[in-house]
């Protein structure tokens, strides 16, 4: 079951820091919505409040047009499923437990699991690909293993709306197009209800290949909302990140690709 994510004149922060105010987006269901913007401009931010990890300094998020703000630990669990940036984390179990760990929303926390419980986690393994990785040990598998890990943990819980941080950023060249195509397949729905997906990157071609919007942050302000077409261009790319690029369509449908303009020859001339 997914759900309209809608957020409004969101303001979001640390203790006295203001990281960014006055942000406000919608996302339908089934659709993919990429955040991008330079280090530090808030996405992780932005995330935490959404998903109630921080309390919003000001504004709303609502789910399906619900103010999310009185919800509970348990029903935000039910509602968003969360992959973090990659970090090892200590957790002594192997990946399957950790992937059965997303359905604890569906359970309560001192219930064992039941037999659909494990039969979610099953699904969210064989469907990442990993099902090989089940018996092994969380602390002793690649970084990148460990991202497919955590998606599939997010999937087992089957939220209405995921939320990605960086999906692909430990991922080989396979496994971010393994991820990015699951990524648009989850909210595609393939024979049941797409989800409701936001996630960010730092390479604007993800958001030409997924994306059906891009929310731009900058300063702390939503600079940009619109279609990848729409807020990914040169020029844009010049303000924000201080690149020259060439917005170029490549290939048999067309994907628009970032190209540094330069960059080999300026290399060159520094390596001189
Ligand atoms: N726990 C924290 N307490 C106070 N300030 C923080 C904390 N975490 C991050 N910040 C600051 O908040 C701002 C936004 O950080 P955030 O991690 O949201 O950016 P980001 O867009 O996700 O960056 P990146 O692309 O580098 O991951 C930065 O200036 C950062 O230094």
């Amino acid at each position: 079951m997914s759900a309209r994510l809608s957020v409004e004149d969101l303001a979001f922060g640390y203790g006295e820091r203001v990281v960014g105010a006055g942000v406000g987006f919608s996302v339908a269901a089934g659709e993919v919505l990429c955040l991008l913007g330079p280090n530090g401009g808030g996405k992780t931010t932005l995330f935490k409040t959404l998903l109630g990890l921080l309390p919003p300094r000001g504004g709303r998020v609502r789910v399906d047009g619900e103010d999310t703000a009185g919800w509970s630990p348990r029903r935000r669990a039910l509602a968003f499923g969360y992959v973090p940036q990659a970090g090892a984390g200590q957790f002594p179990f192997t990946v399957r437990e950790m992937v059965l760990m997303g359905r604890t929303a569906h359970r309560g926390a001192f219930s064992a699991p039941a037999a659909s419980d494990h039969a979610a986690a099953e699904a969210a393994l064989e469907r990442l690909g990993i099902g090989h990785l089940a018996e092994r040990d969380w602390l002793r598998i690649s970084g990148g293993e460990r991202q497919m890990a955590l998606i599939a943990r997010a999937l087992a819980q089957a939220p209405r709306v995921l939320v990605l941080d960086e999906p692909t950023a430990s991922l080989d060249f396979g496994n971010q197009v393994r991820v990015l195509e699951q990524v648009r397949r989850l909210a595609d729905g393939e024979g049941g209800e797409g989800l409701t997906v936001v996630f960010s990157t730092h390479h604007p071609e993800q958001a030409f290949a997924i994306a059906d919007r891009v929310a731009l942050l900058h300063g702390g302000r939503l600079a940009r909302f619109g279609t990848p077409e729409e807020v990914i261009t040169a020029a844009m790319m010049r303000e924000v990140y201080g690149t020259e690029v060439e917005v170029v369509a490549v290939g048999a449908d067309g994907m628009r690709v970032c190209l540094p303009v330069g960059l080999k020859r300026a290399v060159r001339a520094q390596v001189r």
